[in-house]
């Protein structure tokens, strides 16, 4: 008969067996691991460094091969074709990234950059602040240097991406508010890349939270959203982070429910599954919607 078995072995190990044939072996660690919430399992394990160098460090990053390429793509071919421009841009759970943001300077000279992790928005300022231990973006900058080709050299574009940030703040995107207590003006433009299937638990709630962000938008407005597809789980170091599975066909229910117009949605089958084991996205994709009204 089946039963479960919970013995306490010691102070540091605990044998459960859901019958007596197989013993799973757990530490009080792991048992504690568990039961840390998405966001404390963030706090503990998202170290900016180690998870720009498992994802864009030259030469190595995984998300260089295919992601990057898509997000560049994308975005460069928005912002200079002049369809989507103003003064304010708010970027939500930019981590410590900057590489999203570099076309996007062109077209919005008031970006403020925003993230859930204190240890994110240190990082980031580092790079605002050319400090010495900060993240290394040339080699993504170059790319779209390339793609704009007015010979724009790295520097530049990089010196006029920290003039057009303004600010960096704390929120969660999952507040009704998630500037609390602040409320920011309602700007031209929302951009979140790969921050939506990180933070929200299931499809229900990333609907909820693609209606909510709304309201960070003036009437006729942007949101721009890159994310990835069917993906469970991303590293950092050795730790894999949990992620919402977002399926291609619940994408464009979010923003047509959400109350949003679509204007443009993209999605992109992963090619290179060698490195799986890192993070098991099967895809990626690009939604540019507007908020009815004028501006
Ligand atoms: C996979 S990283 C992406 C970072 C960056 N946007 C990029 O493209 O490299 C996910 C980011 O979402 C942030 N995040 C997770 N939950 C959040 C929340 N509730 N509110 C705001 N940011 C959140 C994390 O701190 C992390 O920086």
């Amino acid at each position: 008969m089946e039963f479960l078995a919970c013995l306490l072995m010691s102070d540091k190990t605990v044998i459960r067996s859901s019958n007596l044939k197989g013993l799973i072996c757990l530490s009080i660690e792991d048992t504690m691991e568990a039961s840390l919430t998405k966001q404390e399992l963030l706090k503990k394990y998202f170290n900016p460094k180690d998870y720009y160098d498992i994802s864009y460090a030259k030469g190595k990053g995984i998300l260089l091969g295919e992601w990057v390429p898509f997000v560049l793509k994308n975005l460069h071919e928005l912002f200079s074709s002049g369809a989507v421009k103003g003064d304010t841009l708010t970027d939500i759970g930019s981590g410590s990234s900057i590489y999203h943001l570099v076309s996007a300077c062109r077209s919005f000279k008031n970006i403020t950059t925003s993230d859930l992790l204190e240890q994110n928005l240190i990082q980031q300022k580092k790079w605002l602040n050319k400090e010495p231990d900060m993240l290394d973006w040339s080699e993504i900058v170059q790319i779209v240097c390339d793609l704009e080709g007015n010979g724009e050299k790295v520097e530049e574009k990089e010196d006029k991406l920290r003039r057009a940030v303004r600010d960096v703040l704390k929120c969660d995107v999952l507040k009704k508010n998630p500037f609390e207590p602040l409320v920011l003006p309602p700007a031209d433009c929302v951009l979140c890349c790969l921050c939506l299937e990180s933070a929200c638990k299931d499809v229900a709630t990333y609907c909820d939270t693609v209606k909510n962000l709304k309201n960070l938008l003036k009437p006729g407005g942007h949101i721009i959203v890159l994310g990835t597809i069917k993906n469970s789980y991303y590293s950092v170091k050795e730790k894999r982070i949990p992620t919402m599975p977002l399926k291609e066909e619940d994408i464009k229910k979010a923003y047509t429910d959400g109350g949003y117009e679509i204007l443009r949605m993209e999605s992109k089958r992963r090619e290179d599954l060698s490195l799986i084991s890192i993070a098991d996205f099967q895809g990626f994709y690009f939604v540019l919607a507007r908020k009815p009204g004028k501006c």
